[in-house]
């Protein structure tokens, strides 16, 4: 049996007239670190967001835990899935992007526990719990009762990390967690990442770490123009690159 948590079948998404992405296989399995490197504009973004269905794909297929992105199927019917369903559906995939998007007058604690008791309906005692050992497993349970202005960039990334993972999420996309920190506060949030990489959590990642992409990622992925054009082991992709798209872009980014 296929334990993919991530599969993508010639997925293709226009935004108007312009196709961004342009049929792109990929399977991550469970367990897997998949970073996803590749130039600006070449649809990574893009990718994680139809992933987590705030895109729409417009050609080829896409499942996530086992379901198809957009739809429920009956039978042999596939029916679209209403906005509360997909509300559910996000709720298996933990996001976190360049910008933290913490609720600003919330504090740390409230920001962590709010969607899971709102929409996951979790009993407030076990969330509450739950959102203690993040903070402690983040290095921030001294931050509780402190709202985000009053935290560094990277306390509030490594806030966005745990309000994410007290969903109980099955996958974790990053979308360059890191770029918008000061460089001093990007190893904090790259060693909360991998430590989660290390407890076996599914995750693809959108980063220009390549040092981070060597040590942690099980396969390295390359895009390009909308389309896969490498995908290895860090050893084969970073090291080794065979596709001379690749070997450019690593030569420029390191
Ligand atoms: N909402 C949108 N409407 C129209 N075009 C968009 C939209 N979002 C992205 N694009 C375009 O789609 C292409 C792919 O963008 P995407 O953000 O997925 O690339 P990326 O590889 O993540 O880039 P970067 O590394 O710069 O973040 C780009 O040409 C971008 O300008």
């Amino acid at each position: 049996m296929s334990t993919a948590v991530v599969r993508a079948v010639g997925v293709r998404h226009s935004y108007g007239r312009t196709e961004v992405l342009k049929g792109v296989d990929l399977q991550v399995d469970a367990g897997e670190v998949v970073c996803l490197i590749g130039p600006s504009g070449s649809g990574k973004s893009t990718l994680l967001r139809c992933i987590n269905h705030l895109e729409t794909i417009s050609g080829g297929s896409l499942w996530v835990g086992g379901h198809m992105v957009g739809y429920r199927q009956k039978g042999n019917k596939l029916y679209e899935l209403s906005d509360k369903e997909i509300c559910r559906r996000r709720a298996d995939v933990g996001m976190v992007f360049q910008q933290f998007n913490l609720f600003p007058h919330m504090t740390v604690l409230q920001n962590l526990i709010e969607a899971p008791c709102r929409v996951l309906r979790h009993p407030k005692g076990a969330v509450l719990e739950r959102a203690q050992e993040l903070l402690e497993r983040v290095g921030l349970s001294d931050k509780r009762d402190a709202y985000p202005a009053q935290l560094s960039g990277g306390q509030q990334q490594r806030v966005a990390i745990a309000r994410a993972l007290c969903m109980q999420p099955k996958l974790m996309l990053f979308d360059e967690p890191t770029s918008a920190l000061d460089p001093e506060l990007v190893g904090d949030v790259l060693d909360v990442m991998r430590g989660l990489a290390k407890s076996g959590m599914t995750m693809i990642v959108v980063t220009h770490e390549i040092g981070f992409a060597r040590d942690v990622a099980d396969r390295v992925v390359f895009l390009d123009g909308g389309r896969i054009v490498e995908d290895g082991s860090a050893e084969q992709v970073i090291t080794t690159p065979q596709h001379i798209r690749t070997q450019e872009f690593l030569a420029a980014v390191r």
